[in-house]
């Protein structure tokens, strides 16, 4: 099997488009499509003084190969020029646009994955657009009630029960239900995903030392153990909650397959420590595959040819890895 991918440069002003370029350099056995608008990819390509052909993209003809210093092209127009390390409001509704198209692409079977760069949720909202993330839009693009983002480093997977959430609004959305849909997706996507017969999750607690019992919140009393002893009954493998600063801890990782933190800063540090430049966010949930990177549009450092692709590389492979395994 070939498989046909979506790749989303995201915000034209970061170091997207540059990664894109450099990922086109290395060539693939899949067939990557980049859904953006050419003049940007071209023009990138012309600064960094690197080779890259545009090549029709036929969603009747049978996926190919992408050639090295090549890529495969979905347009879609910025409304602006865009320069390096400068946002500008105008050009959100392109980002949002391939985003659509891409994800709409994956749901009609086009594309058997989608892969994303970095966007900046920031200049989306400026733009008069709510805007909190890829992971929340494409839930609402499918019609998923709930989906996790999981992040996957090495050895270390980590998952969230909230994501693009401010911290005074994160115990309110820690609920029953939803640990419980979480955790039921989470233990689905790593059985069937990835393929881990009996996956462990290890739950963190929302409060320091996982509430101290009781006497630093009681959110672990009241609503985390009583939904993990719920799924329990059902046979899932559950360990926790325990205070994040004991789960993060190598004898305990070497117990579970993905850890569940409660919010996006308490799990991301520890990931990103461990694998910034090489890991992989990928939603689970969704009714297609989408990976993304694991760093943002590094507006101080666009259009200078120096940000590193390991990252965008790892998420194209997983993407890859993930589509075989689902075709078999
Ligand atoms: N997948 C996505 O769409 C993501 C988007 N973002 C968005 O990115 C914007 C900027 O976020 P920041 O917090 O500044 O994080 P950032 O990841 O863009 O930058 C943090 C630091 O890491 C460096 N860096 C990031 N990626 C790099 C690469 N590939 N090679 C070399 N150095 C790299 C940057 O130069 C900067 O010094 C925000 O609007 C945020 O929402 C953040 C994370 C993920
Ligand atoms: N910190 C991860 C991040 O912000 C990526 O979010 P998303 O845009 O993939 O939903």
């Amino acid at each position: 099997m070939i498989p046909r991918i979506a790749l989303t440069p995201g915000e034209p002003a970061g170091i997207g488009p540059e990664l894109a370029v450099k990922l086109a350099n290395a060539g693939s056995t899949a067939q990557i499509v980049a859904v953006a608008d050419p003049q940007l990819l071209e023009q990138t390509a012309a600064q960094l003084r690197q080779p890259l052909k545009l090549l029709p993209f036929d969603p009747r003809a049978p996926a190919t190969p992408t050639p090295s210093g090549s890529l495969y092209i979905q347009p879609v127009s910025m409304a602006e020029p865009a320069q390096a390390g400068r946002l500008n409001t105008p050009n959100a509704p392109y980002v949002l646009e391939t985003l659509r198209s891409a994800a709409e692409g994956c749901l009609a079977r086009r594309f058997d994955a989608l892969v994303t760069g970095p966007v900046h949720k920031g200049v989306i909202n400026d733009a008069g657009i709510v805007f909190s993330g890829h992971t929340e839009f494409f839930a609402e693009l499918a019609g998923v009630e709930r989906v996790v983002m999981m992040l996957a480093a090495e050895e270390l997977r980590v998952a969230l029960v909230t994501t693009h959430l401010p911290l005074k609004d994160v115990s309110a959305a820690v609920t029953g239900p939803r640990l419980e849909q979480i955790i039921t997706i989470l233990h689905r996507s790593l059985r069937d995903q990835f393929r881990i017969e009996t996956p462990r999750i290890g739950v963190c607690g929302l409060n320091p030392h996982a509430g101290e019992g009781g006497h630093l919140g009681r959110e672990e009393i009241e609503i985390i153990e009583p939904a993990l002893d719920k799924l329990r009954a059902l046979g899932l493998q559950l360990i926790g909650p325990l205070p994040a600063d004991t789960l993060f801890t190598p004898p305990q990782l070497a117990r579970c397959d993905a850890v569940l933190a409660m919010y996006h800063d308490q799990g991301l540090p520890v990931l990103k420590f461990k694998g910034f430049g090489h890991a992989v966010n990928i939603t689970l949930g969704l009714p297609f595959i989408r990976t993304s990177v694991d760093h943002g549009t590094a507006l101080n450092i666009a259009g200078q040819g120096v940000a590193d692709n390991g990252s965008l590389q790892a998420a194209l492979a997983e993407a890859i890895q993930l589509a075989k395994l689902r075709s078999l």
